[in-house]
């Protein structure tokens, strides 16, 4: 620093003023610095300053040190500095632009990858377009062969062994044997062909199909040397390397000689490659075209074989069927629809059945189409074909005769029985067979049904059978319209039946005929002398008065009624009643309603079948056929038809045992049900009584002791209120019996049994009918029922359970023991300590419960039916021989 202090000042350099901490007004100058000190003295200092790599900065190797510099350091010519700067330019040239050739690099490789890449991936797609097209071209080629193949083979027989004489395309040809060393070049064009040259050759129609850039390929490929067949072979190949030779496999390169060299045989093997065993190498594009052609010609065989089986077939399904009878309705072996009934899900096997909607499944699978039909569908047109106008031709009436009890209805059915003309013939009419047909003078005929009464009528409609015309409502002039003449005009009216009004018993002295009319008019019967529209006839059935007037009268109302029926057909109708004879078998009385039942047809009734042995009519007369509205006995049936049954003539036995047997088979299902029909009959009661729709309870009373009955009867009377009614249909003492049900089924009524019980055969009717009996011994038990009932809240629940009933066949006296009864049970079981009614006559004696249950000196917990047993009552020693004890169970049943 001090050396600097004699440097001229006047160099034109800058001065600064330093700004060092010790230092005020240091200036900076390019080259030299001013230096201040404390006591006034200053210098300047020259100063290098150096800048880093900047060109214009002077390059001296001391700038770091300014004042060590100073005094032995020069400034740098104007040439120096120019050339520093040059040259420091052209470094910096240099090194930018081997950063730029650098990136350039960096982007030249990059594309060159991507270009690969893409390359890469144009050849494939190139590939597999070709691969495509070859496939294609392959198939057309194929199909064309196969169609010459077939030509072929329809017009030329073949003379040499028959896998020479049609050429497949890539199939292996028969060569001679060739010398391995011969090129194979040379041995391309040797007879590696078919011994049939006439055969068209698959190759040209292949190559016609191919993209014209293989077909190039393909020529400039045949003839030359390996290398351009090698060039071509893995563009041919789906999946081959590219055009470099660093992308062929390394297989390929093992097979490229080989493949070059028979360039023109492309497409074939001849045995002498197959021999060399080429294929476990590397598989050529004949062996893979041979197995794909097999394949083809594979799966067209089967399309043929499927197309020639596959008919599309209707399948009716029932509700349930075998999968052999499936099997068989589709034409299908058993094996293939247990297969498909496998992958479903089902197992099954070929005997079992399974359902419609699983069969349907399967039968859609199969490509059939389906019918689903109902078990029902059996009953289907039994009825016939509907009658043409032209075909009809006029019939009898048949009549019901209806009316009060005691009014004369059977004693007018006696009466106009005697008026058949034809009496006289063969004693007249004799047989009791449920009808009978009148003929009268004029030779016109009338049916008479011998079953009088409304219940028996309503019966017979109720189970379908519709078979009057005309009813004849019998009054007695005498008595008047009572209840059961208001019950016969409403049943008529309900069945829509024209009424005739008999006015019987006029012969009597007290007979008011006029009455009668009058009293009619209230339940809307207008008879003709009170100007309206219902005939009145006044009869006297003792005094045979008034009957041919009466039957004229019918023959008027069957005249409006233009009834007619076809007799030229197979026959219908209705079983009026029918019975088992010991030495005829089964006997049904039939009326016919439409056609002609000839002997000897085959005949459907109810769910009863039988071939036609003999018609009988009403005189006991065999006769061969019976007309519409005749009635007649028919003996053959297999089993006894039930009354108002409709019967049909079918057309085969076979047809009539399929109808019976669905139809029994409901029956027995209905039969099961019994139980909880005559619960839901109960039950419906309540809803329509909820509902509003019931207004009236009806109860039919049974008991022990007309006391009983009687107290009942008040009871429950007294239980009505304004919205329901409660009507006692009857109210008697007695067992329950079939009539009593009948009654109460009638009028949709409860049968209330106090201490009493029904019969064996009300019972079983009971259940069938689905009339409700229940038992009480306890009056206020009927009320709260029947008033729970009427109000229409809650059910009434069973209160106990039944068990089963013991017949007492022996009651021994044991001291100190009492009375014990000798018992065979006849229903159900009987149980240690259970509750037991003691009944005689079907009357409740004693009600307590069991003390002792024996069988052979053994306390035992039950005893079943058909098993004899011992018992004793608690308390209770009256027991004789032939009482019932009835047992039951108490039982707890929620409201
Ligand atoms: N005087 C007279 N009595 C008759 C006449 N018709 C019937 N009776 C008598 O009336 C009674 C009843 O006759 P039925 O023919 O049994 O009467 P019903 O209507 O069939 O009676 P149920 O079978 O009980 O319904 C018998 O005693 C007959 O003799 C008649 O025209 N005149």
């Amino acid at each position: 620093m001090s050396e600097g202090k004699d440097q001229d000042q006047g160099k034109g350099r800058l001065s600064l003023r330093p700004a060092g901490r010790s230092e005020v007004g240091r200036t900076v100058d390019a080259g030299s610095v001013r230096q201040s000190f404390s006591h006034g003295r200053s210098k300047v200092v020259q100063v290098e300053v150096r800048k880093k790599r900047g060109p214009g900065t002077p390059g001296s190797p001391g700038g770091r040190g300014a004042g060590g510099r100073a005094g032995g350091g020069r400034t740098l010519t104007a040439a120096e500095l120019a050339m520093r700067q040059r040259v420091l330019a052209e470094q910096t040239q240099a090194a930018a632009e081997a950063e730029r050739r650098e990136a350039e690099r960096r982007e030249q490789e990059k594309i060159q990858i991507l270009s690969a890449a893409e390359e890469a991936r144009r050849r494939e797609e190139d590939e597999k377009r070709t691969a495509e097209a070859e496939a294609q071209a392959k198939a057309a080629a194929e199909e064309a062969e196969r169609r010459a193949r077939i030509d072929s083979i329809k017009q030329i027989e073949p003379k040499g062994p028959v896998v020479s004489a049609v050429p497949i395309p890539g199939e292996v040809t028969l060569a001679p044997p060739v010398d391995r060393l011969k090129p194979l070049a040379e041995r391309a064009i040797m007879p590696a062909r078919p011994l049939k040259p006439a055969a068209p050759r698959p190759q040209p129609a292949a190559d016609a199909a191919e993209p014209p850039a293989a077909q190039t390929l393909r020529l400039r490929g045949r003839g030359a040397d390996g290398e351009e067949e090698t060039r071509r072979a893995p563009s041919r190949r789906p999946g081959g390397g590219g055009g470099g030779a660093g992308n062929v496999p390394a297989n390929r390169k093992s097979a490229s000689p080989r493949k070059g060299d028979a360039g023109r045989r492309a497409g074939r093997i001849d045995v002498q490659a197959a021999i060399e065993g080429d294929d476990d190498k590397t598989r050529s594009l004949a062996s893979v075209r041979r197995q794909r052609e097999r394949e083809r010609r594979q799966a067209e065989l089967e399309r043929l074989r499927a197309d020639q089986v596959r008919v599309v077939r209707d399948v009716i399904l029932p509700e349930t069927i075998t999968v052999q009878e499936l099997a068989n309705r589709m034409a299908a072996r058993q094996g293939e629809v247990i297969k498909a009934l496998m992958k479903n899900g089902v197992m099954a096997t070929v005997t079992q059945s399974i359902d419609a909607d699983t069969a349907e499944l399967i039968v859609e699978e199969f490509g059939h189409r389906v019918r689903r039909v109902s078990e029902s569908d059996v009953e289907l047109g039994i009825e016939g074909v509907e009658d043409q106008p032209e075909e009809l031709m006029p019939r009898p009436p048949v009549v019901t005769v209806m009316g009060h009890v005691d009014h004369g209805k059977t004693s007018l059915l006696d009466a106009l029985r005697t008026t058949d003309v034809a009496a006289g013939e063969a004693g007249g009419i004799t047989q009791h067979i449920g009808a009978y047909q009148v003929t009268l003078k004029s030779g016109a005929k009338i049916t008479f049904l011998d079953t009088p009464g409304h219940e028996a009528f309503t019966a017979m409609r109720a189970r379908g059978a519709s078979i009057t015309d005309v009813v004849v409502l019998v009054v007695a002039a005498d008595d008047g319209v009572m209840p059961q003449t208001i019950e016969a005009i409403k049943h008529a009216k309900a069945a829509n039946a024209p009424i005739i009004v008999a006015i019987n018993k006029i012969d009597k002295p007290g007979a008011n005929p006029d009455r009668v009319r009058q009293e009619l008019l209230h339940h809307e019967i207008v008879v003709e002398s009170m100007s309206g529209d219902v005939q009145d006839i006044e009869v006297s059935a003792t005094k045979r008065l008034g009957l041919e007037q009466l039957e004229e009268a019918i023959l008027l109302q069957a005249e409006i009624l233009d009834l007619k029926a076809n007799p030229d057909r197979s026959a219908e109708g209705a079983v009026i009643e029918s019975r088992l004879d010991r030495g005829r078998g089964s006997v049904a009385s039939v009326l016919v309603q439409k056609g002609t039942l000839h002997k000897g047809d085959i005949v459907v009734a109810g769910s009863e079948w039988g071939r036609v042995r003999a018609l009988i009519d009403d005189r006991g007369r065999q006769v061969a056929d019976a007309t519409p509205s005749m009635p007649v006995e028919i003996l053959g049936l297999t089993g006894v038809p039930s009354a108002g049954a409709p019967f049909v003539v079918v057309e085969n036995e076979t047809r009539a045992r399929e109808i019976c047997e669905f139809r029994q088979r409901k029956l027995k299902e209905h039969q099961v049900a019994g139980q909880v029909a005559a619960r839901g009959t109960l039950d419906q009661m309540l809803a329509r009584i909820q509902a509003g729709q019931q207004k009236e309870v009806a109860v039919l009373i049974k008991a022990d002791v007309q006391g009983s009955a009687e107290a009942i009867q008040s009871t429950v009377l007294k239980l009505a209120h304004e919205e329901v009614a409660v009507r006692v249909l009857n109210a008697t003492v007695g067992q329950i019996t079939e009539s009593d049900v009948q009654f109460a089924k009638a009028s949709d009524a409860l049968i209330i049994a106090f201490n009493v019980r029904a019969t064996a055969q009300a019972r079983i009717l009971a259940q069938r009918e689905g009339v409700e009996i229940r038992y009480y011994s306890i009056i206020y038990q009927v009320a709260d029922d029947v008033e729970q009932l009427v109000r229409g809240k809650i059910a009434p629940k069973h209160r106990e359970k039944f068990l089963g009933y013991a017949e007492i066949r022996q009651v021994f006296d044991i001291t100190k023991v009492g009375k014990v009864a000798g018992c065979y049970i006849t229903e159900g079981v009987v149980k240690r300590g259970c509750g037991v009614r003691l009944l005689r006559d079907g009357v409740v004696i004693h009600e307590g419960d069991l003390s002792q249950l024996k069988r052979f000196k053994d306390d035992v917990k039950e005893v079943a039916k058909g098993y004899e047993c011992g018992l004793s009552f608690a308390g209770y020693n009256d027991l004789r021989e032939g009482d019932v004890v009835e047992c039951f169970e108490s039982e707890l049943v929620p409201a």
